[in-house]
């Protein structure tokens, strides 16, 4: 337990009249990438909203650094130190990048020397800094939406395929901002379709379907087990067709 910084036991959630976690089991180690696949529908958004107390769990636990916070309301989860990298993003496209980062900023000024750090990771944040964020491409708007997440130390970050319909390029600087990420003390919980991208990125890997966690263990054995890839994977490309 003592390893694990979040775990989920049991855990069910329903969205008005549908069950759709059913019962989910997910442990994320301390330190690292936990990445979480699945095809589209498996419940995965649905994990992170459950995590960061935007569905509630109706049975079951979520559990974070030994406290129970399935009950807790997102604005106590958050300033527990989890944030939460939507698939939309969640910037505003009418501010300028610069005030998109400052209102990141919950708990008081930006630290001058994360922020630096923050550009070096995603040039784009200093670059356009003055202007609207509405004006940037897809995977400069991506970098914001990480960038705004991180402008304060996290233990926990989630987020949610930040590859999707980006460009190879941009897919390898988001990936490289990720793995620098990963080495300073914040935890990452990575919701990811691209495999190439999630066994680069990965320790750990947790794979969805229909609402459960059907298999989890190492990104390293999953990566070197093609017929396993093929009974997980397979059976995700299948049901996307
Ligand atoms: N607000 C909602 N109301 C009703 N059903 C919902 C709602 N949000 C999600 N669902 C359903 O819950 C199931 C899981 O959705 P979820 O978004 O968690 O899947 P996912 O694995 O993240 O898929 P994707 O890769 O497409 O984002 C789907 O069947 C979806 O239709």
């Amino acid at each position: 337990m003592a390893d694990n910084l979040l775990s989920l036991s049991g855990v069910h959630t329903h969205i008005g009249p549908y069950h759709i976690l059913q019962g989910v089991d997910l442990t994320v180690p301390v330190g690292g990438v936990t990445v979480l696949l699945g095809r589209n529908g498996a419940g995965k958004t649905t994990t992170l909203r459950t995590i960061m107390g935007l569905w509630t769990a109706s049975k079951g636990d979520v559990r974070f650094e030994d406290h129970v916070i399935t009950r807790l309301s997102t604005p106590e989860i958050s300033r527990r130190g989890i944030a939460f990298v939507p698939e939309d993003m969640g910037i505003f496209t009418d501010l300028t990048v610069g005030e998109n980062m400052l209102l990141a900023a919950a708990n008081g000024p930006i630290d001058d020397k994360r922020l630096a750090w923050i550009k070096e990771l995603f040039p784009p944040i200093g670059t356009f800094w003055n202007s609207s964020a509405g004006t940037l491409s897809g995977g400069q708007k991506q970098m914001l939406s990480v960038a705004r997440a991180i402008i304060e130390p996290r233990r926990l970050i989630l987020i949610d395929e930040p590859t999707k319909g980006l460009a190879p390029a941009i897919i390898k600087a988001m990936t490289d901002a990720l793995r620098e990420l990963k080495e300073t003390d914040t935890t990452i919980l990575l919701v990811e379709q691209n495999f190439a991208m999630a066994s680069s990125i990965g320790d750990t890997v947790a794979v969805m379907d229909d609402g459960r966690i059907i298999h989890s263990g190492s990104m390293a054995e999953l990566a070197g087990d093609a017929a396993l890839q093929e009974k997980l994977m397979g059976l995700s490309l299948e049901a996307h067709q």
